[in-house]
């Protein structure tokens, strides 16, 4: 599996092998050997999750507080989407901070994003699935959700010539100096 580092460092882009052949591919879409090394450490998944979104949908950003904060594993295996994380440990020199990276089909790649990140995408293609798995279970009292758009972010989303379509929680959701935080 080739690792690619991102602007931060926590934040890692995976591109798993994947064998060719006549009849199509195969690859590991996960090894837990392989992603904790890595990783340098033991991630323990409890969940996997598959939305679906057509063109223009964004999810996001959303985060769990501890005690059920959420590392993700995120990968796109119909379509493409434009993926985001934003740091929100406030004792990170990241803190605030975010990178992007498009996840496709055909790239086959994917994104580890720890726990103490907001997460989020926007779907490039007409129509994306969106599989993940979580270190933690779904626990909507701890959810926090940041806007998408907020300035003190500054998020370059991909210009789809529509406007997103959201989720009436994502429309409501806080600045990050007004949303919950961790530490
Ligand atoms: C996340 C989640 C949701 N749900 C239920 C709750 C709602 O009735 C329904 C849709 O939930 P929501 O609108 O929060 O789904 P997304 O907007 O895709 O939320 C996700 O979007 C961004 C991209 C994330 O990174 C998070 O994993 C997650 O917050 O599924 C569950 O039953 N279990 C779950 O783990």
């Amino acid at each position: 599996m080739n690792v690619i580092r991102t602007a931060i460092p926590d934040v890692l882009i995976l591109e798993p092998k994947v064998f060719g052949d006549t009849r199509g591919f195969f690859m590991e879409s996960y090894n837990q050997k392989v992603f904790n090394e890595a990783v340098g450490h033991d991630v323990h998944f409890v969940q996997d999750n598959h939305s679906r979104s057509a063109k223009g949908v964004l999810r996001g950003l959303h985060y769990q507080l501890p005690p059920h904060a959420q590392g993700k594993l995120v990968r796109c295996t119909q379509g493409a989407v434009f993926d985001v994380a934003v740091d929100l440990r406030h004792s990170s020199p990241t803190f605030g901070r975010w990178v992007g990276v498009e996840l496709s089909a055909e790239s086959h790649r994917q994104c580890w994003i720890p726990p103490g990140f907001a997460h989020g995408f926007v779907v490039t293609s007409d129509s994306a699935d969106f599989l993940y798995k979580t270190t933690d279970l779904y626990a909507p009292e701890c959810e926090g959700v940041v806007r998408w758009d907020d300035l003190a972010i500054g998020i370059t989303w991909p210009d789809l010539g529509i406007a997103p379509l959201l989720s009436a929680k994502d429309v409501a959701a806080p600045v990050l100096a007004a949303a919950r935080h961790f530490d």
